[in-house]
């Protein structure tokens, strides 16, 4: 019987009728401020080996942007769509967050954008990059993966991305403040070094500001206010990859890692963590289907979770039981 830290296990909410969707790649997850749970997916759209050139510009750019709406609603418990948008917008959606006014925030990997849209908006409120072109400067991302807004300042920091290794923040209207972060360099990961940071996870009460440094298979966490490096979170249980992380507050972690590679031992798998001491409290994975790419984490505070599954095309939902006593005899 598996050792269960603490007073709760995680298990799939088999219920939940999610699973049935009919939904594309499915690359970000988030709850809203009334905990419906908000997908960003890609519809008909697909990312593969011939999504890109070597300079990382967009390939299908004449297929147009995608006409399904991306971004959908769903009631929490029961799975029913309650509202859609964002159709027309988006060639490759990535990441996405929703702040405390309902906003939604994403990214698009082939557009190298950064997009704030209102709740009922057809038309973004804020958009941030250049379109289609990719790029390391003020002004250019280059396949930028997450984003998240401070609820206390209203500063908006970017995951920034595939092809760089930042974390830039940006002021609430959207200028340029600072960035942080470089290249993992041959050999060790040093801290503030990434490979790939591939989704955010933003600790108001804390003040900080933790990354799933995808390839480095680790959680890098970080001062908001200075980019300082605070702590680094890695498990050999993580694998190779690490791709998503979500924040609960009272002070729980959540985690996807990847597909092990052939002959790994760690398997795909969920981890519930203490934040303040990194410890894994629990782990989890699907009764129904298996993680094929987990690709999105996000928990409410009830400790239910969400897992959203880029190659799957399907979003897991996760309850947390009481712990029976068991007397293994
Ligand atoms: O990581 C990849 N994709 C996922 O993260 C995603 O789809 O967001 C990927 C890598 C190489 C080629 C094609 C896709």
């Amino acid at each position: 019987e598996k050792e269960h830290k603490g007073d709760f296990h995680i298990e799939e909410a088999v219920e939940w009728t999610g699973l049935d969707l009919k939904l594309g790649q499915v690359s970000g997850l988030a709850l809203d401020p009334k905990n419906n749970l908000v997908v960003f997916h890609r519809g008909d759209r697909v990312w593969d080996e011939n999504s890109f050139d070597s300079k990382f510009i967009y390939q299908q750019r004449g297929l147009g942007p995608i006409e399904q709406n991306t971004i959908i609603v769903l009631n929490p418990s029961n799975a029913k769509l309650l509202h859609s948008t964002g159709k027309s917008l988006f060639y490759l959606p990535h990441g996405l967050s929703v702040d405390k006014n309902g906003n939604y925030w994403v990214t698009d990997v082939a557009l190298h954008q950064v997009f704030k849209l209102g709740a009922n908006d057809k038309e973004p409120l804020l958009i941030l990059g250049v379109p289609l072109q990719p790029g390391s400067d003020k002004n250019h991302f280059c396949q930028p993966t997450d984003v998240a807004v401070d609820p206390i300042t209203g500063s908006i920091y970017v995951s920034d991305g595939y092809c760089n290794s930042r974390i830039i923040q940006f002021s609430p209207n959207g200028l340029y403040v600072m960035q942080w972060g470089e290249d993992t360099s041959l050999g060790r990961s040093r801290p503030g070094q990434f490979s790939i940071p591939h989704s955010l996870a933003l600790i108001p009460d804390l003040s900080q500001l933790c990354v799933a440094d995808r390839e480095n298979g680790r959680i890098q966490c970080f001062r908001l206010e200075t980019g300082e490096f605070t702590r680094e979170i890695k498990h050999k249980a993580f694998g190779r990859e690490l791709f998503a992380v979500s924040y609960v507050p009272g002070g729980l972690l959540f985690a996807v890692n990847g597909i092990p590679y052939p002959g790994e031992a760690e398997s795909v798998q969920g981890f519930v963590m203490n934040f303040s001491t990194g410890e894994i409290i629990d782990t989890f994975i699907p009764l129904r289907k298996s993680f094929e790419m987990p690709h999105d984490i996000v928990a409410s505070e009830d400790r239910t979770v969400f897992v959203g599954d880029v190659h799957a095309k399907a979003v897991w939902k996760f309850a947390s039981v009481e712990k029976m006593e068991h007397r293994s005899v």
